[in-house]
């Protein structure tokens, strides 16, 4: 298996390109599937995971053309087989996404159950119910989930018991073909659901509310194909962000929406560090001081992200005084800490909070990635560490980190992957 392999000590100095996003590129493909024209998908971030969806994608006949500049086009107006195999969906959960889409479109679908992975059991309750609203039959049989409907769905009106960013997708994107109006409440607000939206009304749908806790989808017949640019990564940014200023550098990242990171950027400044930022560029200066620790709570958007919070633990590992990082959105996403600890960090856990004492350095040593965001803080306490790191089980990281070695390299880092 391939591993990373830092030596830890210098400041991380420099400027950056932010790829697309993982989490919007993932539903914008999915979604093509209700075009009935081919849809040119720009900006997509050379990723295992938008590969496996790519693959998913191919394997249900859809015609993929793959232009290295101009993006990839989708046309699923190919399509022959309705399904999601249990090969793909088991090395990305995101394959559930297709779920919505192929219902709508085509009537049925038979898709993988995903199952729970490192961080969690993730249910995907909420979005068979919503589909089950609108009039589909679903039925789980040896892990499959099985879903028909008879002629178009119909438009409901629906409750999220909890907010799912997954789950406001698959059913925003099943309402834009339904007969009637759909009302999604307690949905989603996260900016990858709003650019899925933006691109599903790119392609002809009704959809407003989008952003804010209530979206509303007044079906139409028929979508169109089109053209759409997928928005930049606020994870991959503030990764980036999280170790620079646990290095004590200075940053500037292009391609970039700071609004999307505004909570972020907010414990970014409390920890001492000087943001600056415009239209589209972010820059982050810790002036060679150790940063101070801060509290953070996770929650839904615009609340302070899940997929942020172990960089900012590998950060308050090396901060001044002591902070605590608390997850609420998912119940095992602390597995960081362990990993942590054996590097020298004084971390300990009392149920879903970490408490964070921080140190001057960490010391480099073996670690294992467990999960993607998990991987990017060893990552980083690997830059902040005397001595070697070696990441194991990388593939974790590439699911999500575009050419994550190459690019912290620019920035000055030592660090290199060693082959299998
Ligand atoms: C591909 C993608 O976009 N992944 C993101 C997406 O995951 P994903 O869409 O899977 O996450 P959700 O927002 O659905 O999950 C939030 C919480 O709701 C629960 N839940 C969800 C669905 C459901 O049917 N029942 C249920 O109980 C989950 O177990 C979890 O505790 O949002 C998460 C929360 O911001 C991020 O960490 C992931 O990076
Ligand atoms: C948890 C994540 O992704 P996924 O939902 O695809 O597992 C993530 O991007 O941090």
């Amino acid at each position: 298996m391939q591993k990373l392999l830092i030596k830890g000590g210098g400041a991380l100095n420099g400027e950056l390109r932010i790829s697309g996003s993982k989490n919007a590129a993932l539903p914008i493909l999915a979604a093509t599937l209700l075009a009935d024209g081919p849809v040119v998908v720009r900006n997509l971030p050379h990723l295992q995971d938008v590969t496996t969806m790519i693959e998913l994608l191919g394997c249900m006949g859809v015609t993929l053309t793959i232009d290295e500049k101009l993006g990839v086009e989708v046309d699923s107006r190919s399509t022959s087989r309705y399904e999601a195999p249990y090969e793909l969906v088991k090395t990305m959960r995101a394959s559930i996404l297709v779920l919505g889409p192929l219902l709508a479109r085509f009537g049925t679908a038979r898709v993988s159950f995903p199952g729970g992975c490192a961080i969690g059991s993730r249910p995907v309750d909420l979005h068979l119910r919503a589909l089950e609203a609108m009039g589909a039959t679903i039925e789980v049989l040896e892990g499959y989930i099985y879903a028909h409907a008879d002629g178009r769905l119909r438009g409901a009106h629906i409750v999220m018991e909890t907010v799912t960013v997954g789950g406001t997708e698959n059913a925003m994107m099943a309402a834009v073909l339904a007969k009637g109006r759909t009302v999604i409440e307690n949905a989603a607000r996260e900016p990858e659901v709003v650019d899925l939206a933006n691109c599903l009304v790119a392609m002809g749908a009704n959809i407003s509310g989008h952003g804010t806790g209530t979206i509303t989808v007044e079906g139409v017949e028929r979508l169109q194909g089109g053209e759409y640019t997928v928005m930049s990564d606020r994870i991959e940014a503030g990764t980036y962000l999280v170790a620079a200023a646990a290095t004590r550098g200075s940053i500037r990242l292009r391609d970039v929406n700071a609004h999307d990171l505004d909570s972020v950027l907010a414990k970014l400044e409390q920890a001492g560090a000087v943001i600056g930022s415009g239209d589209d560029w972010i820059s982050l200066d810790m002036e060679g001081r150790q940063p101070r620790a801060v509290n953070i709570r996770t929650a839904p958007f615009p609340g302070f992200p899940t997929d942020m919070q172990a960089q900012f633990t590998a950060m308050n590992a090396v901060a001044q005084g002591t902070g605590t990082v608390t997850e609420t959105v998912f119940e095992n996403r602390l597995i960081q800490v362990h990993e942590m600890n054996r590097m020298g960090a004084n971390i300990v856990l009392e149920g879903a909070t970490a408490i964070i004492t921080g140190r001057d350095r960490l010391q480099g040593a073996p670690v294992m990635a467990s999960d993607l965001r998990a991987s990017a803080s060893l990552v980083i306490a690997g830059l902040v560490a005397d001595g070697e790191t070696q990441v194991d089980r990388i593939y974790h990281i590439d699911r999500g980190y575009e050419c994550i070695e190459e690019k912290l390299q620019s920035l000055g880092a030592n660090i290199r992957r060693l082959p299998d």
